[in-house]
């Protein structure tokens, strides 16, 4: 006779299966292992799946978030707003790399299919909500149960356990990486605090020569995949830029673009604040891979000169004025500031700085290049060198694409003859280009450009006739 309802059924199955334990244990040793094979290859025929449960919280109490169902969950969130019918939107931690500001994820006991190396295999995520016990959780999670199921073909055992598993994981790893808010350290009383790093420089919006900025990209981009190549070579997976020129030409700017381009931490490193050259060597152990060290100034924050003495006698040019000093000799000593030398700095970034993990980059910025020590800035520490200068016609380009939305104009040829005669940073060609109220139109702004360029190139020319 057949069961008439699930109910029934469950009840059939459950004493079958008890009659089978009882059954088991009656029967001697060696003919209960053939009927448990049997067991197992008739069950196995009907279903040959394995399943695998992943839970959202382990531990002994349960407390302990998984790292494993956090993994997970990214990486199905990202493969399954196109497949599942029902999904959850919460808000973005970061909008940097997507447009949208919300994040689209599998809801609860929904299921999808993935393929792997043509295998195809089953999630489905898991919500069981406990009765309420009365007694007092902390957490809410303690009485909803979450877990996924990973359901395949028993075939597929070892490629999915060995290969499919880990591949989740590292997926869930680029995908974090993708979504995760940048941060901007600093340094102060011997430690690195942070805030949230959001400055909008990109590549498309930096006003330089195309051919250039299409060089530094590409270096940035065979940095970022040279993980096997630097192995390869025996090198350290670091790479040094120095960014030189005059003030206002974008130098802090290209290191924001840089950071937002490769998703790095930024460690914005202040020498001056930095007691000594252990102090220094510790702060650079303790910075993250996948980030971008930056000393602004470093001719203002590094005595290249040697000549202590002469700053001391306030005869330094203003620039320096109030930065602590770094003496270039370990035998000199300056009981206020700060005690970092430049062999010390040299032997930081070289030595123990390399050898503790890879993907980080270092740039130094300065107006001074010629007063850099050559040791500095050789290749190997400071590996690319990239000159920025007074706007040219493609830079202001750029800037009146960003600025002013604007194409082409008839200005365009007057503009281009004097940028070519006169010595403008691209900050103030910015500043001219930036309507000054809502109701200034295009053409007035390019006439404010036009107006500060003769001025600019009145005043250079007047400056001729008195060096003669
Ligand atoms: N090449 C550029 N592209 C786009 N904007 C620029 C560029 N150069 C300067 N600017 C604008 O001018 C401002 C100042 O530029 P930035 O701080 O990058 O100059 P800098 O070279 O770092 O100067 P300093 O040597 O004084 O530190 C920026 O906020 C930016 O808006
Ligand atoms: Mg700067």
């Amino acid at each position: 006779m057949l069961p008439s309802s699930w109910r029934e059924l469950g009840t059939l199955m459950a004493t079958t299966m008890f009659v089978y334990t009882m059954f088991l244990r009656l029967v001697p040793p060696p003919l209960r292992n053939r009927i448990q094979r049997f067991y197992r290859k008739i069950t196995h025929y009907f279903h040959p799946y394995i399943r695998i449960k992943f839970h959202e919280f382990t531990g002994e109490s349960y407390f302990m978030r998984s790292e494993a169902y956090t993994a997970i969950q990214t990486y199905l969130g990202e493969h399954s707003s196109k497949q599942a019918s029902r999904l959850k939107a919460e808000e973005a931690k970061r909008s940097n790399n997507s447009n949208t500001p919300l994040v689209l994820s599998m809801d609860d006991n929904e299921e999808i299919v993935d393929e792997f190396e043509g295998i195809k295999v089953k999630w489905i995520s898991h919500k069981i909500i406990k009765k309420n016990t009365g007694s007092f959780s902390l957490y809410s999670s303690a009485d909803e149960k979450r877990y996924y199921k990973l359901s395949f073909h028993r075939s597929y055992r070892d490629i999915i356990v060995e290969s499919y598993l880990n591949h989740v994981l590292e997926e869930a790893k680029t995908i974090e990486m993708k979504n995760r808010e940048l941060k901007l350290y600093s340094n102060s009383k011997k430690k690195w605090s942070h805030i949230v790093f959001e400055h909008p420089a990109r590549f498309e919006t930096l006003a330089m020569d195309p051919r250039k900025k299409e060089e530094i990209v590409k270096d940035l981009v065979k940095f970022k995949n040279g993980k096997e190549y630097y192995k390869k070579i025996g090198k350290a997976w670091k790479r040094g830029y120095l960014l030189y020129g005059p003030p206002g030409t974008g130098k802090s700017t290209m290191v924001a673009a840089m950071a937002n381009f490769m998703n790095y931490d930024l460690y914005d490193l202040e020498l001056t604040a930095v007691k000594d050259n252990s102090e220094l060597r510790k702060l650079l152990i303790n910075t993250a891979s996948k980030s971008i060290i930056v000393i602004e100034d470093i001719d203002c924050s590094l005595d290249l000169t040697g000549q202590r003495k002469k700053r001391e006698n306030g005869k330094n040019d203003g620039r320096e004025e109030g930065k602590g000093g770094v003496r270039r000799d370990e035998g000199e000593e300056d009981e206020k500031g700060s005690k970092v030398t430049l062999s010390g700095l040299l032997n930081v970034i070289d030595g123990i700085w390399s050898a503790c993990g890879g993907e980080r980059i270092m740039i130094f910025t300065t107006n001074f290049v010629e007063k850099l020590d050559p040791a500095l800035i050789r290749r190997g520490r400071m590996d690319k060198h990239i000159e920025f200068s007074y706007c040219s016609h493609e830079a202001f380009k750029v800037l009146t694409r960003n600025y002013l939305d604007l194409e082409y104009h008839d200005l365009f040829p007057t503009i281009e003859k004097l940028l070519e005669m006169t010595n403008m940073t691209p900050a103030d060609v910015a500043e001219n280009l930036m309507p000054k109220s809502l109701d200034v139109g295009v053409e007035t702004c390019l006439c404010n450009l036009v107006q500060a360029l003769e001025k600019s190139k009145e005043e250079d020319s007047n400056k001729v006739e008195i060096h003669e």
